[in-house]
């Protein structure tokens, strides 16, 4: 009887946790994930910063369940979330609470904004966490093309780098080799554990990532020895999040043009930005999305009968006037 209940206790639930800075390609990752023949029947933890719960709307996967924490970061104020949805959804694995999913393990995609330090401390400091999941690897999607400047300015993205067991090179097709190598090379001096692998639309077979039982606590310790102890830690408050809505059909080109003449001058400023569209005649939603100054508009799924029609899009960045912006978006509404 002791050697089963042992059995059981150890038969832990792997948890793969996902970061990168925003726009890095976690989501793309997901759905790679998601829409990969590897077996797995993956639970999925999805967490935004900003209102709008736009990330859960771009992943694909009809089947797997996506639980969604809105309104925080992840490190933060939805640590609490965390763990109550990891309880929930330890109980549903067994059916308790009349409830039944069935999943054989989890990935947690955290914003772009968290500094997973806190998120891998909850593995080991909850207690009843701990009993349940052991964490399998920490994954960190790196915009090959960005990634400089992300880790010259920014306390989390240098944390994702140093917390990764795997780095995901990823959006290789953006820069030339000579960039990927000296990125690779800064890379392996803040880093000197974590795989490294170069990608193009965070392209990579599963049996690399999953299962892979990467995480190695004295590890961490090792680049942060007082890291399980740490209470605080440090964010960025310049970085805010803006959420446009508008119930009015909107011109296409009148938001391209807005929004365009904005990023030639502003696009170091907004690290993200991303939204579903309501264009006028348009029978599709349309997705706007793009990073510093990349941008992209192409044509979703059609609007569903009865679904609410409206245009909404979160920025993410530095200096984002809020009531310019507000404004803007209103000019943007179809004659
Ligand atoms: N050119 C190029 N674009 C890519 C690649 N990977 C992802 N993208 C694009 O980059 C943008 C951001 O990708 P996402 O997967 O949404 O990034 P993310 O890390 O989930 O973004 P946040 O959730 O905002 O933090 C999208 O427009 C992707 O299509 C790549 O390898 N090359």
């Amino acid at each position: 009887m002791a050697v089963e209940m042992n059995t059981v206790s150890r038969e832990r639930i792997p948890v793969t946790l996902l970061t990168g800075f925003l726009g890095a390609g976690k989501t793309t990752l997901l759905n790679h994930i998601l829409s990969a023949n590897h077996g797995h029947k993956i639970a999925v933890i999805v967490n935004e910063f900003g209102e709008v719960g736009v990330d859960n709307k771009l992943v694909v996967g009809a089947d797997e369940e996506i639980f969604e924490m809105n309104n925080g970061c992840i490190c933060c104020t939805v640590r609490g979330d965390l763990i109550r949805i990891l309880g929930e959804l330890r109980d549903a694995r067994i059916g308790k609470n009349g409830r039944k999913v069935d999943f054989d393990r989890v990935l947690i995609e955290t914003t772009g904004l968290a500094d997973p330090a806190p998120v891998i401390q909850t593995f080991y400091v909850d207690q009843e966490v701990d009993d349940a999941y052991s964490l399998d690897a920490v994954v960190t999607v790196v915009d090959a093309k960005h990634a400089e400047q992300h880790l010259d300015d920014g306390h989390e993205a240098q944390e994702q780098v140093a917390f990764a067991d795997v780095l995901l090179l990823n959006k290789i097709d953006l820069a030339s080799e000579d960039e990927v190598k000296s990125l690779e090379n800064r890379l392996r001096s803040m880093n000197p554990y974590a795989r490294i692998y170069r990608t193009e639309k965070s392209n990579i077979e599963t049996e690399k990532i999953l299962g892979i039982n990467a995480f190695d606590i004295s590890k961490k310790l090792e680049i942060d020895p007082g890291f399980l102890e740490e209470e605080d830690h440090e964010h960025d408050n310049s970085v805010t999040s803006i959420v446009l809505r508008e119930e009015k059909p909107l011109d296409l080109r009148k938001v391209e043009k807005w929004l365009f003449g904005w990023l030639t001058t502003h696009g170091a400023d907004v690290f993200r930005y991303k939204g579903f569209l309501y264009i006028n005649n348009v029978k599709q939603r349309v997705l706007i999305q793009g990073v510093h100054m990349l941008f992209e508009s192409a044509g979703d799924r059609p609007w569903k009968d009865g679904e609410e029609k409206i245009s909404e899009l979160v920025l993410i960045g530095r200096n984002l006037d809020s009531s310019w912006f507000q404004k803007g978006f209103e000019e943007c509404v179809a004659h």
